[in-house]
């Protein structure tokens, strides 16, 4: 099986990507917070240090580009195949309500007829492997059907299948059996996406479904950075490993982001996810939360690692 690394904005950049990957189990594929290409400029600074070569070494990284606009997307991906960029992937599933409402992300996917005269081109256009990560459609599953037919007049590198609606957000269950329709449908290489949290999850998965080939993985790895090498056979790392995995994170992030607040608060949103790997968390995590300060978090780390230990059952659980 291969193992990709799912994009997540605000999260995933080069900073802990880097991080990740020169500690726990190297992925197949890293792939890059999505790029909102602007109609006056190609990549802002943010996004630049995100592709740069000497940011990503050792790593095969995929770009992602959000955007309805072919000129928009071609001129990204050919900016970035000057970086040495040979492959590029599309967002189709951002659910989120601002980008949904542009048509970009999930949204697009309710535009068929646009969605197609926008591939044409760009596959017209460029001469790079482009792969697509999509939801099934806006509302119902059914949507993914006549979406099939437009994706598989396209020779993609891959069709990563986040099998959820975009009113889902992240609710509800993946639809396993939308994700095997389609999979049997596909005239490209099928990866899935979704809630694949724990090694158990990942069995249940690859038993029901032992041709999928590729899964991506993604709030699992942020909540439990152990579950791709636990997957490959690896023994789970321990809080040494995690340790050492924060310290470089924190360090990392302070010789980049302007001011102690912007670490505090990058360093913090981690604890969202890792909260899940310890037993009892709770309250650390809540003294983390609450933390106004560097050395108030650190001090709260310190004491959850000294006073509990890695959760048997560690795995991403949704709050609230
Ligand atoms: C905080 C956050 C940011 C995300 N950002 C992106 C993004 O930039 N591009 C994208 O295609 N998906 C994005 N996603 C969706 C993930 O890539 C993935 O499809 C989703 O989390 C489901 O996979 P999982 O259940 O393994 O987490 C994001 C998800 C989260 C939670």
């Amino acid at each position: 099986m291969k193992l990709y690394f799912a994009p997540m904005e605000g999260i995933t950049g080069y900073i802990y990507r880097n991080a990740y990957h020169s500690i726990f189990h190297p992925m197949d594929k890293y792939f890059t917070p999505f790029i909102a290409p602007k109609q006056d400029k190609t990549l802002n600074s943010k996004e630049r240090n995100d592709i740069l070569p000497e940011h990503n070494q050792g790593m095969y990284v995929v770009p992602q580009i959000l955007t309805n606009r072919a000129e928009d997307f071609i001129r990204t991906a050919k900016k970035l195949a000057e970086y040495g960029y040979r492959e590029v992937n599309l967002n189709l599933g951002c659910p989120s309500g601002t980008v949904v409402s542009k048509k970009k992300g999930a949204g697009f996917l309710g535009e068929r007829e646009a969605l197609e005269r926008f591939l044409a081109e760009v596959f017209e256009a460029l001469d790079m492997q482009i792969s697509l990560k999509t939801r099934l459609g806006l509302e119902e599953a059914e949507e993914f059907g006549p979406l099939l037919e437009i994706f598989n007049k396209f020779r993609l590198k891959e069709l990563i299948i986040h099998p959820r609606v975009q009113t889902d957000y992240y609710k509800n269950k993946p639809d396993w059996e939308a994700f095997g329709k389609a999979q049997e449908l596909s005239r490209n290489p099928v990866a899935y996406n979704g809630d694949i949290f724990t090694t158990e999850d990942y069995l249940r998965f690859s038993s029901a479904f032992p041709q999928t080939e590729t899964v991506m993985l993604g709030r699992g790895i942020l909540a439990n950075p152990g579950l791709p090498g636990e997957l490959a056979g690896e023994e789970r790392p321990g809080k040494q490993e995690i340790k050492r995995f924060l310290e470089q994170l924190e360090q990392d992030y302070r010789e980049v982001l302007s001011g102690e607040r912007d670490v505090l608060f990058r360093m913090k949103e981690l604890w969202y996810y890792l909260g899940c790997l310890f037993s009892n968390s709770e309250k650390y995590v809540k003294k983390i939360r609450k933390a106004q300060r560097l050395c108030d978090y650190e001090e709260a780390v310190r004491s959850l690692f000294r006073e509990q230990e890695i959760a048997e059952n560690a795995g991403f659980r949704p709050m609230g």
